[in-house]
This record gives structure tokens, C-alpha cells and sequence, in this order.
């Protein structure tokens, strides 16, 4: 699958959203990737998270567990632990963290992991979840995701694997562009914002 073929994929399925968006960083875009307009279909999802699963196994080799961030990466993370016949599990929000696993979730000493995202705008959410696997007994051999919009610039720390590359712009929300300050704001992820 080409990076033409995975964003015509998200154009048909509706998921090339244009306004004025807040990000999970808080930073502000005219761009979102609605993920979930392509998750709440299986097949396309197949598809795509296949695709990811490729590229997964020609960098990293045997995979044995799949480790995503909650909400997003779960159905993502889900698929592609299916087509690279691993087990999955994900990190969520928990009180006093960034993100934890929970549920007797575990990476079993002598397991490859890799942690995969859906969107990765700042690596943020990517960084805390790796954080958040620090101390497992198994090892976290890389990082992927299906699009990486920051044209490559976000810095996990280690190797990141995306489907497509973009380089979408984000604005500070005290450095609007003027077209952007018109539209109200919109904040669709499942961070909380500061102070909410
Ligand atoms: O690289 P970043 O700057 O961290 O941005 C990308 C993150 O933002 C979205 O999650 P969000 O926190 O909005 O919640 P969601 O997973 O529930 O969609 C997306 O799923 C990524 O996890
Ligand atoms: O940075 C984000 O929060 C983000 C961007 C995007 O395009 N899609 C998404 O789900 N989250
Ligand atoms: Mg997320």
C-alpha cells in the first residue's frame, strides 16, 4: 500500500477532517485525521493496519506484543497485532500518570513489543506510553504508526515505522493564523485539557 493508497483510504472513509482543531499537544490545526471514521470499519481497517504490519515486520522482525496508547490506538493496535499474529494490549489514563498498563496487562520477559499509535503529531502521547513500559520484563523494540504527521520531526527516542508521512502545520494558540482565530475551536480527543 503506498502513502497515495492509505490517504485515499481516508478521504473516501470521510476521515480528512478541515477547520480548526485542538490537538492532544493543545496545540491548534486547520488539519484532523479522524481515525475513528476509518476504525468503525473493519475491512478498510484490515487493510490499512495489514499495511502497517508490513512495515512493522520488515523493521523489527518477530513481534510478539502489541502496545497502543488509549483511545485511538487501541482498535489500530488491535488489527495490526492481528496480522502479525502478536498478542494486544494498551496503555489508558490512569490517576497521578500520564498513562499505565492496567488490567494485568504485561510484557513477559523474553517478548518483543512494539508500541503503535495512530496519529503522531508531537510524539507526546508515543513518549508517555513508552514511559509507561519502562520497567516490563520484556523488551519495546520500536515504535510505529499509521500516520506520522510531523513530517518526521517528532523524536521518540527511538525508531518510528509510519504508513504515511505529512507535514501538517500547528499553531501555539496565542499564534493563530487569522483564517484559523474565525473558526471556532474544536477539540475532538480524549486528553483532558489543562485545567478541565
Ligand atoms: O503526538 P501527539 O501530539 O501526542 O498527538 C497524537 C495523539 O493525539 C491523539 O490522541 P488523543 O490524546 O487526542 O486522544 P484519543 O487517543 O482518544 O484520540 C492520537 O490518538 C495520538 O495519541
Ligand atoms: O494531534 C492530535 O491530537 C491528533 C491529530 C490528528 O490529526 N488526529 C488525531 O486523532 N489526533
Ligand atoms: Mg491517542
Amino acid at each position: 500500500m503506498t502513502s497515495d493508497d492509505v490517504l485515499a483510504e481516508f478521504r473516501s472513509a470521510g476521515a480528512l477532517l478541515e477547520g480548526h482543531f485542538v490537538l492532544s499537544s493543545g496545540l491548534h490545526s486547520a488539519v484532523f485525521l479522524q481515525k475513528m471514521a476509518i476504525f468503525t470499519d473493519p475491512v478498510r481497517t484490515a487493510r490499512v493496519c495489514g499495511a502497517l504490519a508490513e512495515r512493522i515486520e520488515a523493521r523489527y522482525g518477530r513481534v510478539d506484543y502489541v502496545v497502543s496508547p488509549a483511545i485511538g490506538g487501541i482498535v489500530p493496535g488491535y488489527e495490526t497485532a492481528r496480522a502479525l499474529g502478536a498478542r494486544a494490549i494498551f496503555v489508558e489514563r490512569d490517576p497521578g500518570k500520564p498513562f499505565a498498563l492496567r488490567r494485568g496487562f504485561q510484557i513477559p520477559k523474553g517478548a518483543r513489543a512494539v508500541m503503535v499509535e495512530d496519529i503522531v503529531t508531537t510524539g507526546l502521547s508515543s513518549r508517555e506510553c513508552l514511559a509507561a513500559l519502562t520497567e516490563e520484563p520484556g523488551e519495546v523494540v520500536g515504535a510505529a504508526c499509521l500516520i506520522d504527521r510531523s513530517g518526521g520531526k517528532a523524536d521518540l527516542g527511538m525508531p518510528l515505522v509510519a504508513l504515511v508521512t505529512l507535514d501538517i502545520p500547528n499553531y501555539p494558540a496565542d499564534q493563530l493564523p487569522p483564517e484559523l482565530a474565525a473558526i471556532p475551536a474544536v477539540k475532538p480527543g480524549s486528553r483532558a485539557l489543562p485545567g478541565a
